[in-house]
């Protein structure tokens, strides 16, 4: 490169305008010429081998000259290269500043009297703190990205010169042409070199923010584009690893399952963020299996599937009709409650809850309502029910976790509004670990069951499309919080001719069928089926004679693949023969009357039942003994049957005196089974009189009531199933208080019939009608 000071200037030097740059000294750049413009110059050249390039602000107007710069640089044109397309290539060098002092035309060419500007600079602190910072700035902008050629970097490190370097790091900072100019203009190096420091230090900023900016936006729009990436990755990890592809298609099916759950965004948003850690975990991990499981709940929960309600409801009352035979008011009741759900289309009503002894049709009626809607139908028995966890599930740190029974019974039905049938609300119990009950509140009560929150599962499930039915064989041990939420519905136990008939209509054509006798369908004579009821069963409702009838039907079936002639008839012989001897005894028929022994009646679980109340007298100290299980309000109410009738002995010749010197033993035989309540307080009465009176009681009468310490009998519940019980075991006669008398019409008129009942207000009346 020429030294600046061995130049001589001629007096006159060609000038070439410059539109699109701004030369600079130092700089080596090429200038591309069309073919006039190639034709100008060379002529313009004249074998010189000098020229000043000055920027031009404009065209020239004819016949004037362009309007100049007054500085421009002198260069040295070191090569001109003609092109094959036309035009050339003519390689110059920036050698020096000059000030054009005067521009004269010659036909096209301009030729100018310029002077070299000569720079002289001192080196100082200032200048030398300049060099370094504008150094760190450039690698600044570089780490910045600023793109800069590594040779013209090493260049700039060798320079120390600030005017040379001013000039060369002007070339690589992004400036406009005017700013070029005035950067050329400035002729004091360390004046320029701030101004090209300023310019750096500006586009060093603009850089940041370009970057932060794009950093944002990269942040943004290539997340999933990342992602994808990543995962392209990580396959390509497996593979190297030799993880099989199973893995992955195991995943990928698991995406496919929860882009199909139509899960709520939450949830989705859970289930996406599980999803990438299972595809991190190894999957022999426990670790792995656990998240596997909880991704397939979620997956697998019937978020959207319903299925489409059958609304008509004389369709409703046609299948309630074709699968159960009478139950008129419950029927009733169920078609009610089903009219007014579908007009009201989020019903926020009670839930239904049948009430009654095993066997009388509460899970059938279940099923029945869920044909008749077109739904799915659940049944979970809630007996014995002791933790919380059973129905809100473990929470997902437990070891071996799993959702409630609620929710895994969703699961696998695969719809979200089955009829789900709660089974044994009564024996739902209470401990250390939390209490169902409040559980199942949750689950039934229609104001909360829209944001169900299972512990396993952990995101809030709607439970208000599910048609919740609960059953129970008695109400009151029914928690109060779910009976107030709960219609009860009570089905109270069937007539021997009422079982006939369902054994006729439904029964036994259920078990032919079932039994493979369908061609060859054996005829249950009337009488035979009376005596499976009356000598195999003792039952308020038809499990048990459903049980016997399929029992006859399978020796009919192994009767017929022996070859034996088929049994067309089974009359009451053949129930004998296939069922051995009978099994229950009418016992108050059959026994006679004692002193002290009375027949009571009861109401069970499984209905209603006959119970004995004996009372036995020894020499003692005036001791009250009861054993027979009884529970704390039945040993009351015995407590109190002493005090009327020691109060009130004189009314039947009993000496005062006897009380003085005996211990009474109250009695209530089947010992083992529990029994309480205090409907057997006239029963006790009456035994503790006929002891002391020495009167038999007569055991075809039975009785049930509560007494008054002054002797008034009170109203007592489950009045059908108690007769109905006493007119299985062959009582002739029922005393009961006179304030049931209305539920006499519940009792099917038959049976009234063949009872005789005598209502009582007081005590007396009773003792009157059973002691002899
Ligand atoms: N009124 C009826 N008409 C026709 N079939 C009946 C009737 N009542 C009961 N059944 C039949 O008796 C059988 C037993 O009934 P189901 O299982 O519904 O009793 P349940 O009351 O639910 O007993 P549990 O309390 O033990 O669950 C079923 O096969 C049912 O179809």
């Amino acid at each position: 490169m020429p030294e600046t000071a061995s130049i001589v200037m001629p007096s006159l030097v060609p000038l070439y305008p410059l539109r699109e740059i701004v030369a600079f000294p130092f700089m080596i750049f090429p200038l591309f010429l069309n073919g006039d413009e190639l034709a100008d110059f060379e002529e313009l050249l004249d074998r010189e081998q000098y020229v000043a390039l000055v920027r031009a602000r404009g065209e020239a107007l004819p016949g004037q000259l362009p309007p100049l710069c007054q500085v421009g640089t002198l260069c040295k044109v070191d090569q001109i290269t003609r092109l094959p397309e036309g035009g050339g290539k003519v390689l110059l060098e920036g050698v020096v500043r000059v000030q054009v002092l005067e521009v004269s035309r010659a036909g096209r060419t301009l030729h100018a009297r310029c002077e070299p500007i000569h720079e002289f600079v001192e080196k100082s602190l200032v200048s030398d703190a300049l060099v370094q910072s504008l150094n760190a700035l450039l690698k600044i902008a570089l780490s910045y990205g600023r793109p800069l050629p590594d040779d013209v970097m090493k260049m700039i490190d060798l320079i120390d010169n600030p005017a040379r370097l001013a000039d060369l790091v002007a070339l690589y900072v992004s400036l406009s042409l005017d700013e070029q100019q005035q950067l050329l203009e400035t002729i004091d190096p360390l004046e320029r070199l701030k101004k090209v420091y300023m310019h750096l230090t500006a586009e060093v900023q603009r850089l940041q923010v370009k970057g932060e900016v794009q950093a944002e936006v990269t942040k943004r729009v290539g997340k999933s584009q990342k992602e994808f990436l990543l995962r392209e990755q990580m396959k390509q990890i497996q593979e190297e690893l030799g993880e099989d592809d199973s893995r992955s298609a195991e995943m990928i099916d698991l995406r496919r399952k929860i882009d199909a759950a139509g899960m709520p965004v939450e949830v989705r948003r859970i289930a996406d963020k599980e999803l990438k850690r299972l595809e991190r975990i190894n999957p022999a991990s426990p670790e792995y299996t656990v998240s596997r499981t909880y991704l397939d709940y979620l997956a697998g929960m019937p978020w959207r599937v319903a299925t489409q309600d059958n609304n008509d409801i004389n369709q409703a009352e046609t299948v309630l009709d074709e699968d159960h035979y009478d139950l008129q008011k419950v029927k009733e009741r169920i078609l009610e409650y089903l009219a007014v759900r579908t007009l009201r289309e989020r019903m926020k009503g009670p839930i239904l809850c049948f009430v009654g002894p095993p066997g009388v049709g509460k899970t059938s009626l279940g099923k029945s309502i869920a044909r008749a809607l077109g739904r799915k139908f659940i049944r979970m028995s809630l007996g014995g029910m002791r933790d919380e966890a059973e129905i809100r599930g473990h929470r997902r740190t437990y070891i071996g976790a799993l959702p409630g029974r609620i929710i895994q019974e969703i699961y696998r039905c695969g719809t979200n509004n089955p009829v789900f049938m709660l089974d044994e609300v009564d024996k739902i119990g209470l401990d250390f670990r939390g209490d169902p009950a409040s559980a199942l509140l949750e689950v039934l009560d229609p104001e909360q069951n829209n944001s169900f929150t299972d512990h396993y599962l952990d995101v809030p499930f709607d439970l208000s499309n599910v048609m919740f039915i609960t059953t129970a064989n008695l109400l009151d041990p029914v928690p109060s919080a779910l009976k107030d939420r709960m219609e009860v519905l009570s089905l109270a136990g069937y007539t021997d001719e009422e079982k006939e008939k369902i054994a006729v209509r439904y029964l036994i054509p259920k078990e032919v069928e079932e039994n493979g006798l369908a061609q060859t369908p054996p005829d249950f004579t009337a009488a035979a089926i009376y005596k499976i009821i009356s000598d195999h069963t003792r039952e308020a409702g038809v499990r048990n004679l459903q049980r016997n009838i399929a029992s006859v039907c399978r020796k009919v079936a192994k009767e017929l693949t022996q070859g034996k002639p088929h049994r067309e008839t089974i009359a009451p012989e053949t129930v004998d023969e296939f069922l051995g001897p009978r099994k229950f005894f009418n016992e108050v028929a059959a026994e006679r009357d004692r002193v002290g022994v009375v027949t009571g009646l009861a109401w069970t679980e499984t209905g209603g039942d006959i119970i004995f109340v004996e009372a036995t007298r020894m020499t003692g100290k005036r001791e009250l003994i009861l054993t027979g299980s009884l529970g704390e309000v039945m040993k009351e109410s015995a407590r109190a049957a002493l005090s009327f009738v020691r109060a009130n002995c004189a009314e039947w010749g009993i000496d005062e005196q006897l009380f003085e010197s005996s211990d009474i033993h109250i009695h209530v035989p089947a010992g083992a089974i529990p029994k309480d309540g205090p409907s057997a307080g006239i029963t006790m009465v009456t035994a503790i009189v006929s002891l002391l009176s020495g009167r038999a009681a007569r055991r075809d009468v039975a009785m049930t009531g509560e007494i008054s310490l002054t002797g008034r009998v009170l109203a007592i519940g489950g009045l059908k199933e108690k007769v109905l019980a006493a007119r299985r075991a062959g009582v002739r006669t029922v005393l009961a208080p006179a304030r049931n008398r209305e539920n006499l019409e519940d009792i099917p008129i038959d049976v009234q019939n063949e009872l005789e009942f005598i209502f009582v207000e007081d005590v007396r009346e009773a003792l009157a009608a059973a002691l002899q």
